[in-house]
């Protein structure tokens, strides 16, 4: 893909911006991603030395930066038909791709050899598998291709809170596979919350989100279903005796919540323009709110049982 403006070719004899790199690694994003891993990394049973914690937690968030700049450098001209993305530095011009290329290649090689050497191969596997499934598996293969894309796809947010737990455990046990599912099943209500709202977006530059091919109707009842979903799988790691009532209760009332504003969400029949789509908006916002505390809720939990 290249970009053909005018404006961008003038640009890329410009200096790389800091500021640009890092709106390339889709910071806020990345935030719940690496605050998951720490959360993994912190409610494992044992004890890693503070450095290789800090260190394990680096490689997650280079690996996240990285795999989400190798995404920009991808959708680079997708992103500028959208009105959401427009403002990237890549579609703006204000970067030139081979930078953004090459600092994303770096931060991926560098995080995935740093974790294995300094923390382990296992917990380095794992991160390199979920930079390949964002950066290709996601982006480049289901993204363009299928309204199933983020059902499949949301297995590469899903993996750093594995990734933590593993850094500290050394083996995968049904824990932190319990954490792993929870994110995979709430990326769908999560993400279709805000599809329905930037819909009209991704219609026009032809990537066949839920709302764009099955229609508002079908993926709101989809929402509802994930949301059922979640309340018992959230519960689960208390059921099996891995967290205390602390985690369980907060994890009841936290998807209950998300139930009910799923509900309001998923039984809509008839809506108005985009920016009108407040329940919408409030079901994407307290989605990121949700997953923070629910994580933190497990944190809390482990330390209240020591
Ligand atoms: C395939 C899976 C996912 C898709 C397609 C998706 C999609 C999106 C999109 C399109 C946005 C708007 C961002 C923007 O405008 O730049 C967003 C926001 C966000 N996502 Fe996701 N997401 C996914 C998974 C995740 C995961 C796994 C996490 C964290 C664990 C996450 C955390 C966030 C956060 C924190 C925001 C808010 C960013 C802000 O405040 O600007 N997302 N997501
Ligand atoms: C450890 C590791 C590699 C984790 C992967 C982390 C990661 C960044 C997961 C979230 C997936 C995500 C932000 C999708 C955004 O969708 P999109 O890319 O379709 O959104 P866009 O339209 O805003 O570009």
């Amino acid at each position: 893909m290249t970009t053909t403006s005018p404006s961008s070719t003038a640009a890329t004899a410009l200096p790389a911006d800091w500021r640009d790199l890092i709106a390339l690694t889709k910071p806020r994003v990345i935030s719940l991603v690496i605050f998951t891993g720490l959360c993994g990394l912190l409610a494992a049973p044992g004890a890693i030395h503070p450095v290789l914690g800090f260190t394990a937690i680096l490689c997650i968030a280079m690996g996240a930066g990285g795999a989400a700049a190798l995404n920009q450098w991808w959708e680079a001209d997708l992103d500028a038909g959208m009105k959401r993305t427009a403002n990237r530095p890549l579609p703006q011009g204000r970067l030139d791709r081979t930078t953004a290329r090459d600092f994303a290649g770096v931060l991926c090689a560098v995080s995935v050899f740093l974790m294995g050497f300094a923390v382990g191969w296992l917990p380095a596997a794992i991160l390199a598998v979920s930079i390949f499934y964002y950066s290709v598996v996601y982006t480049i293969w289901l993204k363009p291709r299928t309204p199933q894309n983020i059902v499949i796809g949301g297995g590469a947010g899903a993996f750093p809170p594995l990734i933590g737990w593993v850094a500290v455990t050394g083996h995968v046990t049904l824990m932190p596979v319990l954490l792993f599912a929870i994110i995979f099943f709430w990326t769908p209500p999560h993400f279709w919350a805000l599809a329905l709202f930037v819909k009209s977006d991704y219609a026009k530059v032809g990537i066949p989100m839920m709302p764009v091919v099955a229609g508002e109707k079908s993926t709101r009842r989809q929402i509802l279903a994930y949301a059922v979903l979640l309340l018992p799988l959230t519960a689960a790691p208390w059921w099996i005796g891995g967290t205390g009532a602390f985690y369980g209760i907060s994890a009841l009332v936290l998807s209950g919540l998300f139930l009910l504003l799923s509900i309001r969400v998923g039984l809509r029949e008839r809506t108005g323009p985009e920016d009108r789509m407040k329940p919408e908006k409030q079901l994407f916002a307290y989605s990121i709110l949700y997953l923070f505390v629910l994580f933190a809720a497990l944190v809390a939990d482990r330390f209240i049982m020591l």
